[in-house]
């Protein structure tokens, strides 16, 4: 974990001698901590630099219509500073891809116009460096910080720190269809669960869960599975995997026509037993079987790891518990492990010890993060798990969502909000948010409430 830390508070804290300077140390500090998230159209807006949309910007009360993203401005700004340092070996896999590596480039300025508070005069560059070298700073160092607001090394040496190793790309998987509508309590019809499917995968999404072969007494509004698979058995070009609890479930999904399916355990065993009425050991007898099984024919499996911070019942989750589970699913054959925060409780306080036992055990491009938004923290816990490697986000339209056997669970953090963040970082996704508006617009209205997803909201006051 320490790995993680160690790149921020290798410098000597360097004395405030204006209030400019104090800003710059100040989001030095709040960095060094992971505590304190920041988008980088803050960091712009604070820099000062020639940001044309960022002078335009309106007020939060206002937000910026579609035509005015400020995202996609950032897009190019980032793609400018990473051109020398970003390796893509990875291709668009996201796998490890890191897109900005902690090197500083070199400029189209010159090498004389670098600010020395501490004589308050311009000196080189070169020179800023070796006075930082001869006094033992090898990272962030004094230097960086009159870099930082009078060319744009000095941005791209903060923004290398910050989003060292962070994906190219990300894939999304899209679980509104299924976690999203599990909890709902009035029907929705199988037409309109099939057409929040179309219009999802219009969107671009490359993954998209359709729904669960469970129990139709234990989650009565997926008893339509079988309607809602069959109606995509024609289709390849997007992978719709359906939840299967148990060799019945798998059955059932393979007869319907389903070319993928997720098995769900649990880090907690009172949250195994309320959820799939066994215990954690019983659960992985049967996901082995369903595993096994559908390796015979090809189809992929993806496992589940619910209650990764915590349980309603049992309390906090050890993040060993979590990594055995994992481990578990990862040595059985699922081709990738979605850890599920069911409860929404995690912070990166909580999530990066979590996904640091985890990743001892399996690889981190194995990885997915699935977080519920009960308390905010959604955003912030992806972004640390972006820090951490990891380039698989779960999320679900509009932020529908909440588990039926986790009183007070909330939904899932909200596709439109994570594809925003995303582009705001410029990592791709291959997601239309425009579409993906669009798409939450549809079922918030058929469900008569209002989107979960804040970005929906703030364009939805504009457009
Ligand atoms: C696992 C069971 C089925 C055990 O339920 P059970 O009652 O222990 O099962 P059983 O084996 O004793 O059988 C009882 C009846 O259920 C039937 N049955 C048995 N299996 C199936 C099946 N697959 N599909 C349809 N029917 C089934 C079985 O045929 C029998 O029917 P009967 O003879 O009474 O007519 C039940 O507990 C269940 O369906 N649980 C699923 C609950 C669920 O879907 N929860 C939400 C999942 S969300 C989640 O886990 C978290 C996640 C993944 O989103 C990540 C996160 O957010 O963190």
């Amino acid at each position: 974990m320490h790995l993680y830390f160690s790149n921020f508070r290798k410098y000597e804290e360097p004395e405030i001698k204006s209030p400019v300077k104090g800003v710059f140390v100040f989001i030095y500090d709040s960095l060094a901590g992971f505590a304190v998230f920041f988008s980088i159209h803050e960091l712009l807006l604070i820099s000062g630099l020639k940001y044309s949309s960022v002078s335009t910007m309106s007020s939060l009360e206002e937000p910026l219509g579609m035509d005015k993203l400020p995202s996609l401005s950032t897009i190019d700004l980032f793609h400018r500073l990473s051109s020398n340092g970003c390796s893509t070996s990875g291709g668009d896999t996201g796998m490890g891809n890191c897109w900005i590596e902690g090197n500083t480039s070199t400029s189209s300025n010159s090498d004389e116009d670098d600010f020395d508070y501490e004589k308050g005069e311009f000196i080189s560059r070169h020179k800023a460096r070796d006075m930082s070298q001869s006094q033992g700073r090898n990272h962030v160092g004094y230097e960086h910080l009159a870099y930082f607001q009078h060319n744009d090394v000095g941005l791209q040496y903060i923004t290398n720190q910050i989003f060292k190793g962070i994906p190219k790309y990300v894939k999304i998987v899209e679980v509104g269809a299924r976690d999203g509508l599990q909890n709902e309590k009035n029907m929705v019809p199988t037409s309109v669960k099939i057409e929040l499917i179309q219009r999802l995968v219009s969107t671009g999404l490359s993954v998209v869960e359709a729904t669960s072969f469970v129990s139709p007494k234990w989650v009565p509004q997926l008893a339509d599975a079988k309607h809602v698979i069959e109606a995509f058995t024609n289709i390849d070009s997007v992978r719709l995997p359906a939840l299967v609890p148990n060799m019945k479930g798998f059955e059932a999904a393979i007869a319907a026509g389903a070319k993928e399916i997720a098995v769900f355990a649990s880090a907690s065993e009172s949250f195994s037993k309320s959820n799939i009425n066994c215990t954690i050991q019983q659960s992985l007898a049967r996901y082995r079987a369903v595993v096994s099984a559908a390796t015979k024919l090809s189809i992929p499996v993806r496992g589940y790891v619910s209650c990764v911070i915590g349980c309603p019942v049992d309390g906090m989750t050890p993040p060993s518990k979590v990594a055995y589970v994992a481990k578990e699913l990862h040595d059985m054959g699922c081709y990738e492990i979605s850890l599920g925060d069911t409860i929404g409780i995690g912070t990166p306080g909580t999530v990066i010890p979590m996904l640091g036992a985890v990743m001892a055990v399996v690889p981190v491009e194995k990885l997915a993060v699935h977080f519920h938004d009960t308390y905010g923290q959604s955003l912030p816990n992806i972004l640390v798990s972006l820090q951490m490697g990891i380039s698989t986000i779960d999320s679900s339209i509009a932020g529908l969502g909440g588990c039926p056997y986790a009183k007070g669970a909330s939904g899932n953090v909200a596709t439109e909000d994570v594809v925003y963040m995303l582009d705001g970082l410029g990592i791709k996704t291959n997601v239309d948010l425009r579409k993906l508006l669009q798409t939450g617009d549809f079922i918030c209205k058929h469900l008569g409430r209002p989107s979960g997803s804040k970005a929906a909201l703030a364009f939805s006051h504009k457009n």
